[in-house]
């Protein structure tokens, strides 16, 4: 039986990496209430929360399979999700500046009869920022829908020193392991 990938996600990259493989799919955008999870580990965080975001998506039929995923920024024992506001972004790029932390994305494949979730770490390291190269980075607009307050993929890129691990895992889904897993389910990239 093929099945037919549901995205169970809003966010823009996760919906590129997905088209960057070729791999058709659907969105569908559950409604959820992410306050209501409170653990303080990183890996565990994302993994109930990609849970959470992939139990309440619909399945419509039997041939569907939902991908849900979430992304966290741990540095020194703290979360950092998306900032709420300026004051908050500019506060997790001060405590990013000049550090390694790691960046933890969680993701759920869930069918009518299993539901699986995993999770995948990435090291990244920050140069030293200036208060002024922080603001300049805050007046683009670019922290605030992304974990962390920034993008590793945009402008962002200027504020990494190195990387330790999977690029596209920074990004909001680690899409070698995601395609690896799809497999299962005949969800095959376009090239193969
Ligand atoms: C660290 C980092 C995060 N991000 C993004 C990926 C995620 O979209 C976002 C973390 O927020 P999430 O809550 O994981 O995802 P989301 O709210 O954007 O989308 P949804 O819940 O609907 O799936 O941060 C980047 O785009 N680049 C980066 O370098």
């Amino acid at each position: 039986m093929s099945f037919q990938l549901v995205l169970a996600s809003s966010s823009p990259r996760r919906q590129e990496l997905l088209k960057q493989v070729n791999i058709p799919f659907i969105i569908r955008k559950p409604e959820v209430d992410e306050s209501s999870i409170h653990s303080v580990l990183p890996e565990e965080k994302v993994k109930q929360l990609a849970r959470l975001k992939g139990r309440e998506t619909v399945l419509k039929d039997e041939k569907e399979v939902i991908l849900s995923a979430d992304t966290v920024v741990s540095c020194n024992k703290q979360i950092f999700e998306k900032p709420n506001d300026t004051d908050e972004a500019h506060h997790m790029l001060s405590l990013l500046s000049g550090k390694r932390h790691e960046v933890w994305t969680g993701f759920m494949i869930r069918t009518g009869k299993h539901e699986e979730v995993f999770t995948q770490k990435t090291e990244v390291e920050f140069w030293p920022l200036s208060k002024e190269e922080i603001e300049s980075y805050l007046s683009t607009g670019e922290p605030f829908d992304k974990a962390g307050a920034y993008g590793i993929q945009g402008p962002g890129s200027i504020l990494v020193k190195r990387i330790i691990g999977d690029y596209y895992n920074v990004v909001g889904l680690p899409i070698s392991l995601v395609v690896k897993e799809l497999r299962k389910y005949d969800i095959l990239p376009v090239f193969q």
